[in-house]
């Protein structure tokens, strides 16, 4: 049978150097890999793209934070209680699998959204069987999806590996707002690597135990999702894939997608507001940048019961492969406040912002106390996080706290899931007119978080070309691991000289370049193509005579001459493309 594409590429990017399984002399665990020395140029290239777009040209800054992260923090983002998926058991070789995945391999349905108690049903309704021995399957549970570790000696503290680099911004807010000097919005990027224990990872590079995400939270005043250069992207075409297009049983599943600007699909109401669209934009325009078909990708919006239980919008932008079909690369999600609110909640730190107004208001509002000595012993421990709740309410809703609390002689608060009664004496309450120079907010969160590993294996398969006589990776030029092979003609007279002198010189003015002088020099071109090099120099017999070499272009094959003096500068332009 012949091979697909997945495995003619990952049979090149083991040869080459892209990617290696891990742990490979000790028989390798599904789930990890290597990046070779090929894939860890190709992944800092697209990376450095990620930094170029987003913190040169956005303004963004970035952060690292650790990826070892207390258990208090995942408790109190939801990781800790809600970040599982569905696990089964084989009865037969104990062998695990997603509940999920396996039904929907299994028949043609759709698992989304679906209870343990309903994958049960489906599993038993369709006789779902073991995949590898064809044996019974237990009951489905919930698996948490976080490595667990512990920290210092003795285990005293709980640790988790970080799920996503998210939270690490998060709960820095408070020095980040100062940095940013209380203005909004203002965005944040962390690169690093995140940790998911997946249970069956059966999709090589696609789905991975350990993963480089690249993600940008971006903070918002939650009343202004208007983005200030949405006239810059507003004419953008994207493909979408809207919830109720895909809900439609009317349609087709290739007429389901539209082709719209970005500017009307907020218009009709299709995504929510423009700060989402101008990320679904500057996504789009990111993975072209670097090379990914731009047939080949598509933004899906979730489904209503898709969507994590804190955001109110979510597209992923999905790209094309062979053997995977449309796969998630990137998720744009409206994350609102939730974060904030909750780590507010759990720490009993403010996490607002103080917004300055155009000019100063007299306001009348009310100071909420708490009072203490009733508070204490009812509330004990929790009540840092109540004081927290209620110094990070707004103005509208301190007026909607005094008005319950008059009218109905309490007031039910709920933080983070747990409800609390507050009564009428336990809070002091006074009217105040005040002048105000701002006013407090607790901002929301518009996320885009890109998986880089999926990236860069999507980008290797649309990069992948067959031709009669060879095969090669046609790869941008600024995204290319090696930019250059350095080729003596024939290993006589002074060309290796000039060569390696040549190849040195490159690499002196940032060009990695490779010298080569093994086998004929057609052979030579095949290897450097096979692995993407966009130029290949050759030094010849006129190279003694007139210091020029000739320039071979990868995709076009065609050669031209160029003076050695002038090589640096004229590769330096082709390398921008
Ligand atoms: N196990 C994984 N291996 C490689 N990349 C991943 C993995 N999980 C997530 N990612 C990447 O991180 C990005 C953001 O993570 P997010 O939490 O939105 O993913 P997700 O919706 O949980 O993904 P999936 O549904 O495929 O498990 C994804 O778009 C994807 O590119």
């Amino acid at each position: 049978m012949e091979k697909d594409v997945y495995e003619k590429i990952m049979d090149l990017a083991r040869r080459r150097g892209y990617l290696w399984s891990s742990f490979e002399i000790y028989g390798g665990i599904a789930g990890f890999v290597d990046y070779g020395p090929l894939g860890c140029l190709l992944k800092n290239n697209i990376i450095s793209k990620f930094r170029e777009q987003y913190i040169v040209k956005e303004g963004f800054y970035e952060i690292e934070s650790p990826t070892v992260t207390p258990y208090e923090v995942l408790k109190a983002s939801g990781h800790v209680d809600n970040f599982t998926d569905p696990i089964v058991e084989c009865k037969n070789c104990l062998e695990s699998f997603r509940a999920d995945h396996l039904i929907e391999e299994f028949v043609d349905v759709d698992t989304e959204g679906k209870t343990l108690k309903e994958l049960d049903e489906l599993i038993k309704k369709y006789n779902v069987r073991c995949p590898k021995c064809g044996g019974e399957l237990g009951e489905v549970k919930k698996f948490n999806l976080m490595f667990v570790t512990s920290i210092g000696p003795g285990g005293k503290r709980t640790g988790y590996m970080r799920p996503e680099t998210a939270q690490g911004i998060f709960i820095q807010f408070r020095r980040l707002a100062q940095f940013f000097r209380n203005k909004l919005p203002f965005g944040v990027v962390q690169i690093g690597k995140s940790y998911r224990n997946e249970i069956s990872p059966r999709q090589g590079v696609i789905r991975l135990r350990e993963f480089t995400q690249a993600e940008i939270e971006y903070f918002v005043h939650p009343e202004k999702k208007e983005h200030e250069k949405f006239d810059l992207v507003k004419d953008e075409v994207v493909p979408l894939l809207p919830a109720e297009r895909q809900m439609d049983e009317n349609l087709k599943e290739d007429e389901k997608v539209i082709k719209i600007s970005i500017g009307e699909a907020v218009e009709k109401g299709i995504i929510r507001h423009q700060t989402i669209a101008y990320f679904i934009a500057l996504t789009k325009r990111f993975l072209e940048a670097i090379g990914i078909d731009k047939d080949k990708i598509r933004f899906r919006q979730h489904l209503p019961n898709e969507m994590a239980h804190y955001a109110i919008d979510c597209w992923d932008a999905e790209i094309y492969t062979e053997r995977f079909g449309w796969i998630e690369c990137v998720g744009i999600a409206d994350r609102t406040d939730y974060d904030l609110r909750s780590h507010s909640a759990h720490s009993g730190v403010e996490l607002s912002i103080f917004v300055e107004l155009d000019e100063e208001r007299e306001i009348e509002t009310y100071e909420i106390n708490l009072n203490y000595k009733v508070v204490g012993k009812i509330f004990k421990k929790d009540t840092k996080a109540i004081e927290a709740y209620i110094n990070n309410l707004s103005e509208k809703e301190k007026e909607e706290f005094v008005k319950n609390i008059e009218n109905n002689g309490k007031v039910i608060i709920n933080i983070d899931g747990k409800e609390f009664e507050i009564l009428k004496d336990y809070v002091e309450i006074k009217k105040v007119k005040k002048v105000i120079k701002g006013e407090k907010v607790i901002p929301h969160v518009i996320e885009p978080s890109y998986g880089i590993d999926r990236i860069t294996y999507c980008l290797l398969e649309h990069s992948y070309r067959e031709e009669e006589d060879r095969v090669y990776l046609d790869l941008k030029p600024s995204i290319a691991p090696i930019k250059a092979y350095v080729l003596p003609l024939v290993n006589k007279d002074d060309m290796p000289k000039i060569a390696k002198e040549i190849n040195q010189m490159l690499r002196e003015s940032s060009i990695i370049a490779e010298y080569d002088d093994s086998g004929a020099i057609g052979r030579r071109y095949m290897r450097a193509d096979e692995i993407g090099v966009p130029f290949c120099i050759t030094v010849d017999g006129q190279t003694l005579k007139d210091k020029t070499v000739t320039v071979r272009e990868r995709n076009t094959r065609e050669q031209i001459r160029v003076k050695i003096d002038e090589l640096v500068d004229y590769l330096k332009e082709k390398l921008k493309e």
